[in-house]
């Protein structure tokens, strides 16, 4: 069954992601969906590397949840994969629980930014409960994040907070994530740094004959 459905990359360093917008009330058609084409529109403005998208819509369903994310990452074989929505504490959103289901380790420090992050915006960010973990399998790992189900979240937890000057008030996590995919296996990933600045120590870096960023 696994290997029917894989994607295959049409450069090496196409990133695979899987996108999951997780509402009752969108995927039943009570209001239209925004969180895919934030997740989507977000995704192509700041990458720049190559990028492949799948994406699902589905509703506050623990089972239905983790059977999706295990879709994507062992069948697809997506490198990444983020959700939306079903963070906060109401009886139906079970989108951490669903993601905890499915992970292999825990990767705290996603959630901990997220929550940093999201409280310059708004006071009910710690409401979130949103959690960042991997999936690994024999030959494959994905990076899986939650983010809030604001459809405004999306942009501010991946991209943090700016001053007027374009100064990083709050780094976004993002920055983090295209190291976290080089350390699991996964594409080299590239980032519009005037979006969000992907950082790797310098070690890391892929030399292209340009001048290296500055740090680590
Ligand atoms: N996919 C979506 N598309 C558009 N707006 C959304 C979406 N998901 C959430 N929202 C908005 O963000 C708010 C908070 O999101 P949350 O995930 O808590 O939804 P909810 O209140 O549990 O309801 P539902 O699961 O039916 O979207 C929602 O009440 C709605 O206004
Ligand atoms: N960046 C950001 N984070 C945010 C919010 C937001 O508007 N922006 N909304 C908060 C609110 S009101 C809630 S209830 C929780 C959980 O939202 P969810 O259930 O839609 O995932 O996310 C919080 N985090």
């Amino acid at each position: 069954m696994a290997g029917q459905k894989r994607l295959s990359r049409s450069h090496p360093d196409e990133l695979l992601v899987g996108l999951v917008s997780i509402s009752d009330r969108a995927s039943s058609g009570v209001y239209r969906d925004e969180g895919l084409p934030a997740l989507e529109q977000w995704l192509n403005d700041a990458l720049a590397s190559p990028v492949r998208i799948e994406q699902r819509l589905i509703p506050d369903e623990a089972e239905r949840i983790s059977a999706t994310l295990i879709e994507l990452v062992d069948e697809l074989g997506c490198d990444l994969v983020l959700t939306t929505g079903g963070t906060g504490p109401s009886r139906r959103d079970v989108t951490p629980e669903a993601t905890l289901t499915v992970a292999t380790r825990e990767m705290p420090g996603f959630g901990e930014q997220m929550r940093q992050i999201s409280l310059k915006f708004v006071p009910t960010a710690i409401l979130s409960r949103q959690v960042g973990v991997i999936r690994e399998t024999a030959d494959h790992a994905a990076l899986i994040l939650n983010l809030p189900g604001q459809p405004k979240a999306i942009r501010e937890t991946l991209e943090g907070l700016k001053g007027d000057d374009g100064q990083v008030l709050a780094s976004g996590i993002f920055a983090a994530v295209p190291y976290c995919i080089d350390l699991i296996g996964g594409p080299y990933v590239e980032t519009h740094a005037h979006i969000v600045k992907a950082f790797r120590p310098k070690s890391a870096l892929r030399s292209t004959g340009q001048a290296p960023q500055s740090g680590g």
